[in-house]
């Protein structure tokens, strides 16, 4: 059975089996998704890129049924090839052995191409930016060499400040982890590599996975994949594929997957793929164990909550408040630190996840779990109920506590921002008053409209469609926040 995931406008649907017959395009196997118009039953289905966002950055676009001609497919496949790194994964291990036994004065970076320079290669470089004596210790911190590809919509890299980077090493490290599967969260690689060389006596493993090709200069085979996790594609296929299954299985120890993808990622294909991972963990461990699932740190901001216990409803979200040093709205200020919005979700038990108290966190016995100081726990609700890390109040009306600033409105029967338009929101869709989004006539019409035009699928449309990231005609989101994209 088809799983649909309904986003408004667009679907995504599951179909297991025949996804790994869907068309490729260079970021592997395209997704299924259907769109709905007014009065059909059955909306019509295309498959698209499953990591862009940005139609700018993969066009792809084919509907279900097409008929597509050799010639395209032809085209198709010199296009996915030409979209391949430059070396394969063991060329790059070659060219850093043979790097890394070069003297200081010949170890060269290219800022403009992003590569570790040879010798031979210097000329075609010499009008290009070039770093020079790249020491070892710069070879151990890519993130910090390479230039995060924070612009480029679909990588999103936001690079962990060293606080949030360690406090996530302890904690793991104190619940006896000794191997972290690293979605997406290279940064966090490097400080569990650097650290196991500090503490030989009980390092901790790594497998870093992440579409980022740039780090196979940096890392071998069985350290990093180049991996796309919007649909569990690994870009050096079986050979890959298997590494990750070995990095699974060897030595028995205790293995968690630690994931911070780019947030404007849709939910329900991340929460795919990580459980498929859980899935192939459990079947590994053999019939002995008991346990139903991988242990899991998912890292996301915190509106995002329930569509990620809708996935695994075994995931608590914890306080703890992530940074990330480059981006600005989250990161210490020199006015202190603005509150980040991005959080920890865990099938971990929260208890055992002990947050700074020097940062203001403190335990709720009630809860179980360590709360921001702010975070009070409501009697009525019998929670810890802030979500934001500020103090927030009970509405009787609601029964639920709310954020600080809303009040509570009797025309629209619930809390709201006090200045907000009253029974005048109208429809996020089309802006009509009369009714809501889900009831909207022109739901799903226009974008239709569009692709029939040419426009669609190619430019205007976007399946940037997680909710509460989709910009409104207020240009806020559901949440009345500005966007924000990562
Ligand atoms: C928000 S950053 C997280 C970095 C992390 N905070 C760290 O410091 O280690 C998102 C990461 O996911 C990677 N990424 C983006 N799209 C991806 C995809 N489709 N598959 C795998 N990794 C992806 C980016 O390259 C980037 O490293
Ligand atoms: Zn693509
Ligand atoms: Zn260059
Ligand atoms: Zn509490
Ligand atoms: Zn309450
Ligand atoms: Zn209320
Ligand atoms: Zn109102």
């Amino acid at each position: 059975m088809a799983d649909i995931e309904d986003f408004g406008n667009i679907e995504v649907i599951f179909q297991d089996e025949e996804d790994k017959k869907a068309p490729r395009c260079p970021h592997g196997p395209t997704i299924l998704f259907e769109i709905k118009c007014k009065g059909e039953k059955n909306g019509r289905r295309f498959y698209a890129c499953s990591a862009c966002r940005d139609r700018k950055e993969c066009s792809f676009f084919q509907w279900e049924k097409e008929k597509v001609s050799e010639a395209r497919l032809l085209a198709r496949e010199q296009q996915n090839l030409s979209k391949l790194p430059p070396f394969s994964h063991a060329q790059y291990c070659a060219r850093f052995r043979e790097y890394a036994s070069l003297p200081l004065d010949q170890r060269r970076f290219c800022v403009d191409c992003q590569i570790l320079l040879l010798p031979g290669e210097w000329s075609s470089h010499s009008s290009h930016h070039i770093l020079s004596d790249i020491t070892v210790s710069q070879l151990r911190r890519p993130s910090l060499l390479l230039c995060p590809l924070e612009n480029n919509k679909s990588n999103a890299q936001y690079l962990f400040a060293d606080r949030s980077c360690h406090f996530l090493l302890d904690v793991l490290f104190g619940l006896g982890f000794r191997k972290v599967l690293c979605l997406g969260t290279p940064r966090f690689h490097e400080l569990i590599k650097m650290q196991s060389i500090d503490n030989k006596s009980d390092p901790i493993k790594s497998l870093l996975l992440d579409i980022d090709f740039r780090y196979s200069q940096f890392y071998g085979q069985d350290e990093f994949c180049h991996y796309n996790m919007f649909n569990h594609h690994f870009f050096n296929g079986e050979e890959a594929a298997k590494d990750f299954l070995d990095f699974l299985t060897e030595d028995g120890s205790k293995v968690v997957m630690v994931a911070d993808p780019p947030f404007g990622g849709l939910v329900k294909l991340l929460g795919h793929t990580f459980s498929k991972i859980s899935e192939i963990w459990r079947k590994l461990q053999g019939t002995e164990s008991s346990a139903s699932e991988m242990p899991m740190v998912w890292i996301f901001p915190y509106f995002f909550e329930p569509r990620i216990l809708n996935c695994f409803p075994s995931f608590t979200m914890l306080d703890y408040q992530v940074d990330y040093d480059n981006h600005p709205l989250y990161k210490h200020g020199k006015s202190g630190r603005k509150q980040s919005p991005v959080r920890l979700f865990t099938n971990l038990c929260p208890k055992d996840i002990v947050l700074p108290k020097e940062e203001g966190y403190r335990f709720c016995s009630i809860c179980e779990r360590y709360v921001s100081g702010e975070n009070k726990h409501c009697s009525i609700c019998n929670a810890c109920t802030s979500k934001n890390g500020k103090e927030w109040k009970h509405c009787p009306e609601c029964g639920k506590c709310v954020k600080p600033s809303w009040l509570h409105c009797s025309l629209c029967g619930h809390c709201t921002l006090p200045n907000h338009q009253c029974g005048q929101m109208g429809c996020y869709n089309c802006g009509d008053q009369g009714h809501k989004r889900k009831a909207c006539p022109s739901k799903g019409k226009k974008n239709l409209q569009q692709q029939k035009s040419g426009k669609g699928a190619k430019g205007t449309f976007s399946l940037d469609t997680n909710k509460t990231t989709g910009k409104n005609k207020r240009g806020k989101n559901a949440h009345g926040k500005k966007k924000m994209v990562r």
